[in-house]
């Protein structure tokens, strides 16, 4: 048995830290603040923090083929350059619902940008429901709605062989699964392949392992988990000493590192003084798995 380390590695309290992605090449973090509207780069050497903020929530962030990185702002899919602090919007979602925003995103190992929107919450978990979609940008730029009636569109990765998408619409308290055409990019046969406990609580952000399995955050439930998308079972716990916990993505050297985002946004004084790293980003190490690469935009 390996023995799994948890360090705080960024104390700075994110409203609602998400979107953890390695970026190799800095041997960097970039993560998002959503609320805090702000695109965080936490260097692993260094442990310096640099961030570009922004002028409206910014729920995802993602690599880029041509270098920099592509964002989700508000409902629009945007490029950043990191060394100008600048936004370009690429294309405008939801045209028809002011009340809405994007929230989590990931690209396919075709280089697609895939994202999902909800409407703003009125406290954590609280919103109108059936607002949200799903969609992708190609790297064409064209935009595609998957579907709709989304509470929170939330985690999403692809299978090792990619003929599966995983997703998670939160309020549904299931992980879910569709066919996967890589091709393109089309998704179908939807099914639930697990369903939360609940003590869990709300699944939330989601990466694959090199072995296939799953890992989920698991927002107030304090913990990231991990499932065996073939059997449906949970195989694994691991808690953080943060109940807000909201995202996973594997890092550092061979991706043998997690990295979990959590919030603070919500939480009453009280509960503030119990779990002071609140919005914290953490590092788990000694969990004897491996996670991939991330896949960048190819538009
Ligand atoms: O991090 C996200 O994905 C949402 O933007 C958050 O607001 C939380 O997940 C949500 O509150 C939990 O349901
Ligand atoms: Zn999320």
């Amino acid at each position: 048995m390996s023995s799994i380390k948890i360090e705080c590695v960024v104390n700075e309290n994110c409203k609602i830290g998400e979107s953890p992605v390695w970026e190799e090449k800095e041997s960097s973090l970039i993560y998002v603040d959503i609320s805090g509207k702000k695109i965080c780069r936490w260097n692993s050497f260094t442990k310096q923090v640099q961030s570009v903020s922004v002028d409206a929530p910014v729920s995802s962030v993602a690599l880029r083929k041509s270098g920099d990185y592509v964002v989700t702002l508000g409902t629009r899919f945007a490029a950043l350059k990191w060394k100008d602090q600048s936004v370009t919007t690429i294309v405008h979602v939801d045209k028809d619902k002011p009340n809405n925003r994007f929230n989590d995103g990931k690209v396919d190992p075709a280089g697609r940008f895939f994202a999902g929107t909800m409407a703003e919450e009125i406290r954590p978990a609280v919103l109108e429901r059936h607002q949200g979609a799903l969609y992708t940008l190609f790297p064409d730029h064209s935009v595609v709605k998957h579907f709709d009636q989304v509470d929170i569109s939330n985690g999403l990765d692809w299978s090792l062989d990619h003929k599966t998408f995983f997703y998670i619409d939160s309020l549904s308290y299931s992980v879910d699964a569709f066919d996967y055409d890589l091709q393109t990019g089309k998704i179908s046969n939807r099914r639930s392949i697990y369903k939360l406990e609940k003590e869990e609580s709300i699944p939330d952000g989601m990466c694959i392992d090199t072995e296939g399995k799953l890992w989920v955050a698991c927002y107030d439930g304090g913990r990231v988990i991990r499932l065996d998308p073939e059997t449906g079972k949970r195989i694994q716990t691991v808690k953080l000493p943060v109940d807000k916990t909201t995202s996973c993505c594997f890092g550092g050297k061979d991706y043998s590192e997690m990295y979990v985002t959590s919030a603070c946004q919500g939480m009453d004084d009280e509960s503030f003084s119990r779990q002071p790293q609140a919005g914290g980003i953490f590092k788990i190490t000694g969990l004897g798995v491996k996670g991939i690469p991330p896949h960048s935009f190819a538009g």
